[in-house]
């Protein structure tokens, strides 16, 4: 049974793949070869055009916002790869925090912060 978030699983291990091997003619070892720097600059100008493109309306607009979105999750993970770091950490993360409100989490951080200072 194929599952929705396979071809994001399968994207990871391509991409955990091309940091480890580079091929040439990859889009991928392009980026990598650049950095940190380099994938940084993409995952934020990416950033800006999904903002952008959650501003538009209609259907085009909302193929618009998905495209754009899918961008930013690729080149995401391209930084995730980059770093060694596999999408199932980041899940264990996410896991990790649910159920625990972000408001919540956040006057804790406060708290923790201040009785630190002491
Ligand atoms: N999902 C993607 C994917 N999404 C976006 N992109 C590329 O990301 C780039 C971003 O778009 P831009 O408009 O910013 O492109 P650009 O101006 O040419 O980019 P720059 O020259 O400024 O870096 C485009 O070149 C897209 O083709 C992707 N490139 C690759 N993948 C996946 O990664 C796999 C491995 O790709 P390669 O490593 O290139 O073989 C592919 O089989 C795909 O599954």
């Amino acid at each position: 049974m194929t599952e929705p978030l396979d071809p994001l699983m399968r994207l990871m291990q391509t991409l955990a793949e091309r940091a480890e091997t580079r091929p040439s003619g990859s889009y991928t070892t392009k980026l990598m070869e650049g950095g940190a720097a380099k994938i940084g600059q993409k995952v934020r100008e990416e950033a800006e055009e999904l903002i952008e493109a959650a501003l538009e309306t209609g259907d085009t607009g909302r193929a618009h916002f998905v495209y754009e979105a899918a961008d930013l999750v690729y080149h995401t993970l391209v930084l995730l790869a980059w770093k060694g770091v596999d999408l199932t950490e980041v899940a264990a993360e996410l896991a990790r925090r649910e159920g625990t409100s972000g408001l919540v989490e956040k006057a804790s951080r406060k708290t923790n912060h201040n009785s630190s200072e002491k």
